[in-house]
């Protein structure tokens, strides 16, 4: 039996994989692609942002992959085979569009022939159903340099990968953007020496091509993933015994693999909201929160076209153009937006979006006071662990 080959598409948040993917769904010589969507935080947002083709074959999963306990990815993957199996869908490949902070390792213990031993028939059905065909990390290019300093997921995303895609390349249009990206490719062929790299932009780039299945062998890719893929085995081991003791005692906390500063919240409103206002409130936290704000995404529904929702975007400091969508993409015609922080509070968050909503300056004023002793008094020991782990 010919296995279905599997494709991981990563990259740090906002890096342009729902773009990527939505791209390709668009693309008839896809048609045959089953889709695995999986989303940080506990309110799913990609499932309206991301089109689904004609093929309609998409699991979204909103908690991360990487952290669930055992594996989930298998899951996934099972519920897909069996649907196949009973003639209900039928695909050919299989992409899985990781949550910006995933961090490969388990993924790829989980789909690679040396890695996490099956535990049961689901697990055996996925080994013989299924293959790792390749991973794919993209990499901003406005914001890769400052995501790889501060975040050992965007490193690995890095190492672990068998091609590169660099995003956002025409938006550097001056020398100094483009000495960056210069210097970024150097930075990524000290991580990977390996990975394929091509720009998103290129008139030659081909998704075709991007999305040939090819043997993922870590081997090649260098010691540091050999020996990531080791610990995850470790950490596993530990997770398992971690699990049987939550069972017993009740007490032991989740397992945390992205470090107690990484926040994820999210507002919702159900009164429609002026745009201007929204723009405020997204300009004033980016300039606050710089860095520590790794991300925003949400629908917004306008006072004065509620019908026809924007698509908000904003990773780390830059603010993308709002899109603005024909209809709602489902029944929820709330306005929600989704933050991921880097030592960032929810509560000034919250104070400030309805503060710059409701026009009430001296708020506003409170809650940016508190943003940036927040923003300025955490210190990340996240640069030091990436240089650590890259030796
Ligand atoms: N100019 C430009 N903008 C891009 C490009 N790729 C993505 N974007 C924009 O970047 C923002 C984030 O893109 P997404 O595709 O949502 O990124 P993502 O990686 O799926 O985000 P997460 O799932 O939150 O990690 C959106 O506003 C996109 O329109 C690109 O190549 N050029």
């Amino acid at each position: 039996m010919r296995k279905v080959p599997v494709f991981v598409l990563t990259g740090f948040l906002g890096a342009g994989k729902s773009t990527l993917l939505n791209r390709l769904l668009d693309d008839p010589a896809f048609a045959g692609t089953a889709v695995i969507i999986n989303e940080f935080g506990d309110v799913a947002l990609d499932q309206d942002l991301v089109r689904i083709g004609k093929t309609e074959i998409a699991r979204t999963t909103t908690g991360c992959l990487c952290c669930t306990i055992g594996s989930d990815l298998r899951s996934s993957l099972h519920e897909l085979h069996v649907l196949a199996h009973i003639g209900e869908i039928a695909f050919d490949r299989v992409i899985v569009e990781t949550t910006g902070l995933a961090d490969p390792a388990p993924l790829v213990n989980q789909l690679i022939p040396c890695g996490a031993a099956a535990t049961g028939l689901r697990d055996h059905v996925v080994a013989k159903a299924f293959e790792l065909a390749g991973i794919i990390t993209l990499v901003d290019t406005v914001t890769g340099e400052i995501s790889i300093e501060n975040h050992f997921e965007a490193v690995k995303q890095i190492a672990f990968s068998d091609r590169i895609v660099l995003t956002k390349t025409d938006l550097a249009h001056d020398p100094a953007s483009l000495r960056d990206i210069d210097a970024l490719k150097k930075r990524l062929s000290t991580l990977n020496r390996s990975a394929s790299v091509v720009d998103a932009k290129h008139p030659d780039f081909s998704l075709s091509s991007l999305f040939q299945p090819r043997d993922y062998a870590p081997a090649s890719l260098g010691g540091d993933v050999i020996g990531w893929l080791a610990l995850e085995e470790a950490i596993r081991d530990d997770h398992v015994h971690s699990v049987v003791k939550t069972v017993e005692t009740a007490s032991t906390p989740p397992f945390e693999r992205h470090g107690a500063r990484i926040r994820t919240f999210s507002i919702t409103r159900t009164e429609p909201a002026s745009p201007a206002a929204f723009g405020k409130f997204l300009n004033l936290l980016t300039l606050s929160a710089g860095p520590r704000l790794l991300r925003v995404k949400g629908l917004l529904q306008d006072r004065d076209d509620p019908e026809r929702p924007r698509v908000i975007h904003a990773v780390q400091h830059a603010v993308f153009p709002t899109t603005i969508l024909d209809s709602w993409p489902s029944e929820d015609r709330r306005t929600r937006v989704v933050f991921i922080t880097d030592g960032i509070d929810p509560e000034p968050v919250r104070q400030l979006f309805e503060a710059a909503l409701a026009n009430r300056p001296r708020k506003a004023r409170r809650a940016l006071g508190a943003l940036s002793t927040m923003a300025e008094t955490f210190r990340s020991g996240a640069s030091q662990l990436a240089r650590a782990l890259t030796g």
